[in-house]
């Protein structure tokens, strides 16, 4: 992170030469002043009073030192030529090249001291390095390997790390070289070259033998030891405090290498101290409570580090904004009052035991690693220099004075000299969108806890975020809760992620083409990957056909893929219901969330009231994908809405979660009661302002570059976090939805999205007269008696409502035509009064 202590001698220096112009005068006005008090006395040098032989020898200085300035001049100008294009290579090149000098080092100090090659460049070679490093030099050479690897390896890697590896490795050279001296009786160089050779040589001499004088070998050995220890922990990049978690990991990893061919496949690209996640998770037993698995080697240290980033912070956005949100609502939820438990209810039947043994999530192998994340490249460079020149060109006493480059777009930071007003950089977004060439820049005012100003410019040379690394990163591996999905990697490059439980219902907006669905396959993938069937269930709503079909048939759906907007509406209604049912076990027992009460049913602590033929079972999670709202909204834009509202308002604490996305975020879509009830927006590139102001309640999207460019504005927060969506193959989902398939079958719920269906009749005949009908019904079933007039009589109702009463029932076949005074045939016998009854109610 950059610190503005580092940045201010180049701050001053620049601003010095920018607007500190009058520092500039005054120092080029000395120089003249100076030149000019010379000026006389060189005249007098030469004045009337000088004989022509000193006026010879004098032309003939000046004339030589012309030459010369103009031969220093010549070879400068070519050397800083040489020099510039080497700055302008692509950074990758110069790595590269570096690289390949490293291995051309290593490989003739090899010819010198391993194969004692002849020749004035070896032989001088073999001096140097057997004098220097002296027993040591055999294995000179070999150093050089693992540097050339590493600068050709990981192209983009900033130079820092090269530095703390030859920083570290000096350290670790001079101690050993130190050591093998004592060890050797610490010869000195007047004990002559071979003794020398045969020790540390000359490093090894100067790291121990004056040491030695003043505080004996003994206590030079230790310091030199330590010396090693250190250069070691800094070859590492190991802080002490970290050895024993270090130790862990390493003995994990080897274990886990051990353990079979899916272990340590995937490590970070990053090299982040973060390893993947449990390869295979076996279905847990029931009443087997969840262990956690962040004592898995993941290392939780990069999202720590991030929360202390600000309010839109990675770590911000993951915990922070909702913190423990699911139990603080589910507290405040109006719980209906308490009802005695159904008695036959039929739980969401989770009958999802693995084909054959248990079931095993996919290996995190299936999602492959991204492209290497880059740090810095020549692009950047680019940019900077176009922005300072934009600042230079208004005069506004501001530099660039650090970036952070993420996998999209990179963050400029902006400081402003004293007395500089905000506005004078916000207003030039058009000018640096022209001399960056970029439509899409984005300003932050200030970057959050930062006193910079951001300007967010997208990569002409973008990283590929794979969901494969988000799900592998350390963020991901500490929380092992089955509804956390990957969603990307954010300005800062750092992984994000969310559980969708504690969302608790997502908007997904933004125009086509802007990444939504490769999102919303991302978070079904997440899901396949956590969790088992019996842990999260889907209903996938799919009005375009074509996007989620690949899903068909996996086990964690609890109905076919619903591609016909008239059932989506229906199985909303099923949800609806669903949660009802949820919210009865919930009242009945005592709970108010359905974690505690799954939690209760596992320990063996709950079980059914006496007299009830339910056998409590735990609820899965349920999560409602829905992959085009308008298509619903168009089709039944009351009912879609009443259900979503519903759900969204009461269904958290029954484990009920939507995800709804659109594109075309319109007030007529994301209706202003959908918009106050779901509270979580992830928004994808739109196409107009109006759009982004829809989802997000703010500007921002319209500016986003698409493919998955998005602003995430998690549940509380604030400002929307900027994050790169994780990119996942058709070919890896593919592979995922088939290992999923083989471990076990759907088990489809036939109800789901007919529900409505019956209601509607209900609806539509019956209407508010429901309750007389089911007692006219039960009077007449009861007596066996179908006349009209009994029904006045006993539910005190006039002739008309008891005629319409009778015809209601006899469209349900309960009773026969009327047959003018006599009393109509009733149909129906009391035994079968019940199944007419629920008939009725539409259940
Ligand atoms: N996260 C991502 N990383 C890289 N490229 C992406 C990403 N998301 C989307 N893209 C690119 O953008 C294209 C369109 O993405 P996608 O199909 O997800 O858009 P969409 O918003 O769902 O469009 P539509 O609404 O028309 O279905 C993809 O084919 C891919 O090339």
């Amino acid at each position: 992170m950059a610190t503005r202590a580092p940045k201010s001698p180049r701050r001053s220096s620049s601003a010095a030469s920018r607007g500190g112009g009058s520092g500039k005068k005054t120092a080029t006005s000395t120089r003249r002043s100076g030149g000019a008090s010379r000026a006389p006395q060189k005249r007098g040098a030469a004045g009337p009073g000088e004989g022509p032989i000193a006026l010879l020898f004098i032309w003939i200085g000046r004339c030589l030192l012309l030459l010369w300035k103009l031969l220093v001049h010549t070879v400068g100008g070519i050397v800083r030529a040489v020099g510039r294009s080497a700055r302008d290579l692509d950074p990758d090149l110069r790595r590269d090249g570096l690289g390949l000098v490293l291995l051309a080092l290593g490989l003739l100090i090899a010819a010198a001291v391993w194969w004692e090659t002849e020749g004035p460049l070896p032989e001088v070679t073999r001096a140097v390095v057997m004098g220097g490093f002296g027993a040591f030099s055999p294995v000179f050479p070999l150093l050089f390997l693992p540097f050339a690897w590493r600068l050709m390896r990981t192209p983009g890697e900033g130079d820092l790390d090269i530095g703390r590896l030859l920083i570290g490795a000096a350290a670790l050279l001079v101690g050993l070289l130190g050591l093998i001296h004592i060890a050797h009786g610490v010869p000195w160089p007047a004990d002559g070259a071979t003794a020398m050779r045969r020790a540390g040589g000359l490093v090894g001499f100067v790291a121990s033998g004056p040491l030695t004088t003043l505080i004996t070998p003994w206590v030079t050995g230790v310091l030199l030891f330590m010396l090693m220890l250190f250069g070691l922990l800094v070859v590492t990049a190991t802080p002490i405090h970290r050895i024993p978690q270090r130790l862990r990991d390493l003995f994990s990893g080897l274990m886990e290498r051990d353990s079979g061919p899916d272990s340590g496949a995937d490590i970070l690209p990053s090299g982040g101290a973060a390893k993947e996640s449990k390869p295979k998770r076996s279905s847990r037993p029931k009443g087997a409570p969840k262990t956690a698995a962040a004592g898995e080697g993941a290392a939780a240290e990069p999202a720590a580090a991030k929360a202390e980033t600000g309010a839109a912070g990675v770590a911000g956005a993951n915990e922070r904004p909702y913190d423990d949100p699911v139990v603080d609502t589910a507290r405040s939820t109006a719980v209906p009052d308490p009802t005695p438990a159904p008695t036959s209810v039929e739980q969401l039947s989770i009958p999802t035991r693995a084909v054959e043994g248990d079931y095993e999530l996919p290996p995190p192998r299936l999602l492959k690693p991204g492209t290497p994340p880059q740090k810095r490249t020549r692009a950047n460079d680019l940019v900077v220099e176009a922005l300072s020149g934009v600042l230079e060109q208004f005069n506004i006493d501001a530099e660039v004075t650090d970036f952070v480059r993420g996998p999209t777009v990179t963050r400029y930071e902006i400081e402003l000299g004293p007395a500089v007003k905000v506005e004078k950089v916000t207003a030039l977004t058009k000018n640096i969108s022209l001399a960056v060439k970029s439509a899409d820049v984005r300003i932050l005012s200030p970057i959050p806890g930062k006193s910079a100003i951001g300007v967010e410019i997208p990569n002409s040379d973008k990283d590929i975020v794979s969901l494969g690394d988000v799900m592998r990163s350390a963020p991901a591996t500490a929380d092992d809760h089955p509804m956390l999905v990957g969603l990307g990697k954010d300005v800062e490059g750092a992984e994000v992620v969310a559980n969708l439980a504690k969302m608790p219902h997502v908007l997904v907006a933004g125009a086509t083409g802007a990444g939504k669905s490769t999102c919303i396959n991302g978070l079904i993938t997440s899901i396949m990957m956590r969790a088992l069937p019996d842990e999260v269930r889907l209903i996938l709503v799919d009005p375009k056909r074509v996007e989620l079909t690949m899903y068909e048939g996996i086990p964690h759906l609890i109905t076919p893929i619903i591609t016909s907007p008239k059932k989506a509406a229906e199985a909303l209604q099923w949800v609806v219901g669903e949660m009802d049912r949820r919210y009865d076990d919930l009242a009945a027992s005592g709970y108010r969330h359905i974690d505690d009460f799954n939690a209760a049913v596992r320990a063996g602590e709950l079980t059914a009231p006496p007299g009830s033929e339910r056998e409590y079972e735990p609820y899965p999670y349920l999560l409602v994908i829905v992959d085009e709202l308008a298509d619903l909204m168009m089709v039944a834009p009351r009912d879609v809405e009443d259900a979503i509202v519903r759900i969204t308002q009461l269904a958290r604490a029954a484990g009920i979660h939507l995800v709804l996305a659109t594109q075309r975020p319109s007030v007529d879509v994301v209706t202003g009661l959908i918009k106050a009830n779901v509270p979580s927006r992830l928004a994808f590139a739109t196409s107009s302002l109006s759009d982004s102001r829809v989802i997000l309640d703010q500007p921002g999207a319209e500016k986003l570059v698409g493919k998955g460019d998005a602003l995430f504005l998690p549940m509380g927060a604030g400002k929307p976090l900027r994050l790169q969506n994780a990119w996942v193959t058709e070919k890896e989902i593919r592979e995922i939805v088939e290992h999923c398939k083989k471990q076990a079958e759907p088990h489809y719920r036939d109800d789901v999205g007919t529900a409505e269906a019956k209601k509607k009749e209900i609806d539509e005949d019956i209407g508010e007269d429901l309750d007389l009908l089911l007692q006219a019904t039960e009077l007449i079933v009861t007596t066996q008696f179908g006349s009209t007039s009994m029904l006045q009589r006993k539910l005190r109702v006039g002739f008309a409502k008891a005629g319409r009463l009778m015809d209601l029932m006899e469209s349900r076949d309960i009773v026969g035509p009327s047959e003018g005074s006599k009393a109509r045939d009733v149909l129906v016998q009391p035994d079968e009064l019940p199944e007419v009854l629920n008939r009725l109610r539409g259940e």
